[in-house]
């Protein structure tokens, strides 16, 4: 990418259509993922790390190639883009392999699903909720199999048993021969299921209510620039479950912040109670861990009241990180190895309000379904920004939208906020059409 051309430009040059069509195709894609018609206009150098990733993504959408490879296309998106980019792939012509960690995204999009297991490929029909039903199934029937052909090989060495192993009695040799034939014709493994992990975050124990007041807030990043928030009033309790959604940039992060007193309100109050602790997931804390350090290291100056070592070790255990992982330096661990170190860090400080901000990337399936069941089973309140529907569903009782400045309940569940997003997407689209 050429940093000082703009952005469109590069669309122009990738078509050969000529210019004002390939402005249009290009417009059209880049709406979708959340550029504004100003931000179409920026040069690339006035683009950030998220926003670079979908100006890539873009481009490989507009190139429309025969086969597409994707690999965690929406990590860097919002809710809006996620829908957009949901229906962009579900009509995609041609060839389309894509690796993510969303379920929802893979239901939408995705016609079949292989299955890395045990260092082979195994194909399945139909979407990700289809492939986990007959995966299901198969597992369920292989282990009746399984179970059945161990009853029968159990009776037949008790009946060759009684009779004494290599005796010459017709019936034991015929039992005999049966059972060297099953052996022959292959055995049915037994099921292992990979191994679930279980997060959790500790009990933080009660305090009263209101647990943080937000009142009257306004909020802008400085004199000049536009305001973010105005006149916010709402409450935070332990009870709390709610998502917030919105458009890119209506200020999602920002009120994380603001809660979590990493700004201050331009007007207006946050009273918190005096004995809360928050915990603030945001994808930059993996930035913030020293990795020439390991993460048994890490986490015993980050809390020298652990004194023992195994004892810390259990803690860092309990969100995925085992034997090794835990002393070599982390600059030898993924990224999705870091972000548990992260988790551990605030799980460790006992929150009583857990403020997550995009916590699924790096982050697998499986890992996802635990961190919504430690967020279930959490004693304390929580507030979610994720671009995952169904990590939303699982744990947000409220859907608050952030957009045009204020915060307001949507009156329905998460899948009720996605079709209108859809209808949305898809009205924009007629529209342009
Ligand atoms: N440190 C900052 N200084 C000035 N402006 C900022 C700063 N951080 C964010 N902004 C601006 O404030 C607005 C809200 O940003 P914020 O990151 O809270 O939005 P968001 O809803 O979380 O967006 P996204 O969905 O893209 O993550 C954006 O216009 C952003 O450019």
């Amino acid at each position: 990418m050429e940093s000082q051309e703009r952005l469109l430009d590069i669309y122009e040059r990738l078509d050969d259509l000529g210019a004002d069509k390939a402005e249009t195709r290009a417009g059209r894609i880049l709406h979708g993922l959340g550029f504004t018609k100003k931000m179409q206009q920026k040069k690339c150098k006035d683009f950030s790390g998220g926003w670079r990733m979908r100006i890539a993504l873009a481009r490989a959408l507009f190139v429309s190639p025969h086969l597409l490879l994707l690999d965690e296309p929406t990590n860097h998106l919002d809710l809006d883009a996620c829908v957009w980019l949901e229906e962009e792939l579900r009509n995609y012509k041609r060839i389309l392999v894509m690796v993510s960690h969303s379920q929802d995204f893979l239901n939408g999009v995705c016609t079949n699903i292989v299955h890395l297991h045990k260092k082979q490929l195994f194909i399945y029909g139909g979407n990700y909720d289809a492939y986990v039903q007959t995966r299901f199934e198969l597992e369920t029937n292989q282990m009746k199999r399984y179970q059945g052909q161990q009853e029968q090989m159990a009776k037949t060495k008790g009946f060759i048993a009684r009779f004494g192993a290599g005796s010459r009695s017709s019936q034991a040799q015929s039992r005999e021969k049966q059972l060297q034939k099953m052996i022959e014709a292959g055995l049915t493994e037994r099921v292992v299921h990979d191994k679930t992990l279980s997060l959790a975050f500790p009990d933080p124990g009660k305090i009263p209510p209101p647990v943080i007041m937000v009142q009257g807030v306004s909020f802008r990043y400085s004199d000049t620039s536009e305001w973010i928030y105005t006149n916010l009033d709402f409450g935070i309790d332990l009870d709390t479950r709610v998502a917030l959604v919105g458009p890119n940039g209506a200020g999602k992060s920002t009120l994380l912040k603001l809660i979590d007193n990493q700004l201050l309100p331009t007007s207006g109050q946050i009273r918190r109670n005096s004995h809360v602790r928050m915990g603030r997931y945001h994808q930059h804390l993996a930035e913030t861990l020293d990795l020439n350090m390991s993460a048994l290291e890490y986490m015993m100056q980050c809390f020298p009241e652990v004194t023992e070592k195994e004892e810390m070790r259990k803690i860092i255990g309990r969100f995925g990180l085992s034997g090794r992982q835990q002393i070599c330096p982390m600059r030898n661990l993924s990224d999705g190895q870091r972000c548990r170190v992260s988790f551990a860090y605030i799980a460790w400080q006992a929150p009583h309000l857990l403020l997550l901000d995009e916590p699924t990337n790096h982050l697998d399936i499986e890992t996802i379904d635990a961190l919504a069941d430690a967020i279930k089973s959490f004693a304390g309140g929580m507030i979610l920004v994720s671009h995952d529907f169904r990590l939303i569903k699982q744990v947000a009782d409220k859907i608050w939208v952030c957009e045009k400045q204020v915060v307001t309940e949507w009156p329905g569940d998460i899948m009720s906020y996605k079709d209108y997003l859809r209808q949305k997407v898809q009205g924009d689209f007629i529209k342009k059409s």
